[in-house]
């Protein structure tokens, strides 16, 4: 085996994410790293970061001391011949939504040293949130490489296994609530009369917002109620949005995501 700590299989969004915040961080030097993907533009933009890449997967298995698979879930079939080469020796980190660690190795077809991760894409700038878990056949310590690469773009909670769809509901999907969320603002904006500065006001307030949740001590609901006076304009459009049930519609939308999990892992 050469000497590369790391193989990324799918070198897509959150594969460049990771790279870009380990090696920033320090946590392991671009020339560690190597990446695989059918996509010769994809390759060409880690090439760029000083990662080595090659289109086949099996190099990136023989090669590398730990292998991620950054790839879709529904891929992982199509490349399970490219993962037969994995060796004892080696640590399988996952990041595919819904996978979990025992159906991994089932596909692969012998026991695995699987640890799964499920992050989210404010990685990209230091603020990811992830969730880590071991499957059966790992050892003490096998999470560590995955702990510290996730750490060094954000936050790492450790968790069952058997709540893994549920993090990947909450926190590996939740950027795309928020995402949603500043969609409908940014339109209600220009409904109101705001054109030019929509995106502007919008972006500001829901970074504000972000910062003041996480520095403050007080709950989220608290943090509201402060906005809320009275009889004023917040509580009108509070009063719209339960009126449309939209607490519950999250509630449905998140465990419409943990389900799809389920149903992709099954
Ligand atoms: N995006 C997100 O917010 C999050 C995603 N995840 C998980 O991360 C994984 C990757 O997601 P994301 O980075 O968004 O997806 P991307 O589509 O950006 O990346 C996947 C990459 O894998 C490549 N690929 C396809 N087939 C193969 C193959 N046979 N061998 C090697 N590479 C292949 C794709 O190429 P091509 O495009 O040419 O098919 C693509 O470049 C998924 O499993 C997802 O569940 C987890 C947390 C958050
Ligand atoms: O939508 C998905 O399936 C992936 C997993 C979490 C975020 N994106």
């Amino acid at each position: 085996m050469s000497g590369y700590r790391l193989g990324l299989i799918g070198a897509g969004n959150m594969a460049e994410a990771i790279a870009r915040s380990a090696v920033e961080a320090g946590v392991l030097e671009a020339g560690q790293i190597v990446a695989s993907d059918p996509s010769a533009e994809r390759l060409s933009v880690f090439e760029a970061m000083g990662v080595a890449v090659t289109q086949e997967n099996r190099r990136v298995v023989g090669e590398s001391e730990q292998v991620m698979l950054a790839i879709k879930p529904q891929v992982l079939e199509a490349i399970a011949g490219d993962l037969s080469g994995l060796s004892s020796d080696q640590v399988l980190i996952s990041i595919m939504a819904g996978l979990g660690t025992a159906k991994i190795a089932a596909v692969i077809g012998k026991p695995v040293r699987v640890v799964r991760v499920m992050p989210n894409t404010p990685v990209m700038v230091g603020k990811g949130m992830a969730g880590v878990c071991v499957g059966a056949d790992t050892q003490a310590g096998d999470e560590d490489l995955a702990v510290r690469l996730f750490e060094s773009g954000g936050e790492v909670v450790r968790v069952d296994e058997s709540l893994m769809d549920a993090v990947t509901a909450v926190s590996g999907s939740g950027p795309a609530y928020l995402f949603y969320l500043a969609e409908a603002m940014i339109e209600a904006a220009g409904a109101v009369g705001i054109d030019a500065d929509a995106e502007r006001l919008v972006r500001q307030t829901i970074y504000g917002s972000a910062e003041l949740l996480v520095r403050s001590d007080e709950s989220a609901g608290e943090l509201r109620r402060r906005v809320t006076s009275p009889g004023g304009t917040t509580a009108a459009a509070i009063e719209r949005l339960e009126a449309s049930e939209v607490r519950a519609a999250v509630v449905r939308a998140i465990q419409a995501a943990r389900d799809r999990g389920r149903e992709l892992g099954a």
